[in-house]
């Protein structure tokens, strides 16, 4: 954890926090005045943009279908593979929410902020007591990466965009297998959105 002085916030990330089952009791000894901001994309696209970078590091993998399904002609899906069970958002909130309250929290659309990067960070300045400082005019689309990017970061003149990894393109799924994940997903995304009281819109 980085060190910080009065009136400054420390931030901590990684993506494993929401999925691990210790975490929520750990980070509540550590202090249970901690806010909590949990970026969510819808999970079909997650578990694809997971495989994809899986796949950039072991270019053997088995196909996306193959790993997804227990047995596709029933359309069973595997639980147990982590691109899979990682989406299954409400699962995990119901975890964190045996120890932090709602108003802990806060939920960040993934879609929202590639579409309105702004509007997102307005949102997480609010949560987090800072003034707006983070606007409209930071922000420009990079048609080349096809993302938003920096127009100017701290301490550097020049626009920066995320590397390499970020934004990669995800390989071709078959319709029908996207169209079963969505429907595996359906329930706990309702669950998801009424346990946050925000519908982000993947159904
Ligand atoms: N501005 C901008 N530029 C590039 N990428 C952006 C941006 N905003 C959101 N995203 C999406 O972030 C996805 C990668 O985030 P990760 O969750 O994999 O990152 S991390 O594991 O937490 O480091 C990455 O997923 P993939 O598209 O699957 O690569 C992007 O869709």
């Amino acid at each position: 954890m980085p060190r910080t002085l009065e009136g400054q916030i420390t931030m901590e990330k990684t993506p494993s926090y929401f999925v691990t089952k210790e975490a929520p009791k750990r980070i509540y000894n550590m202090s249970r005045d901690t806010k909590l901001i949990v970026v969510v994309r819808n999970p079909v696209t997650r578990a694809i943009s997971d495989y994809t970078q899986t796949l950039s590091k072991n270019p053997t993998l088995p196909s996306f279908q193959a790993l997804a399904f227990k047995n596709v002609s029933t359309g069973l899906i595997d639980t147990s593979w982590s691109a899979v069970r990682i989406g299954i958002y409400a699962k995990h909130l119901d975890n964190w929410l045996q120890y932090f309250p709602l108003s802990r929290f806060l939920f960040v659309s993934g879609e929202r902020l590639v579409s309105d990067p702004a509007g997102e960070m307005g949102r997480v300045q609010d949560f987090l007591g800072l003034q707006r400082l983070v606007t409209e005019t930071h922000f420009y689309f990079n048609e080349t990466k096809g993302f938003p990017c920096l127009k100017k970061p701290e301490g550097s003149g020049r626009p920066r965009c995320l590397g390499k990894s970020k934004g990669r393109p995800h390989p071709k799924i078959h319709p029908q297998v996207i169209q079963r994940l969505q429907e595996f997903y359906r329930p706990f995304n309702m669950k998801f959105y009424q346990m946050t009281g925000q519908d982000f819109g993947w159904d």
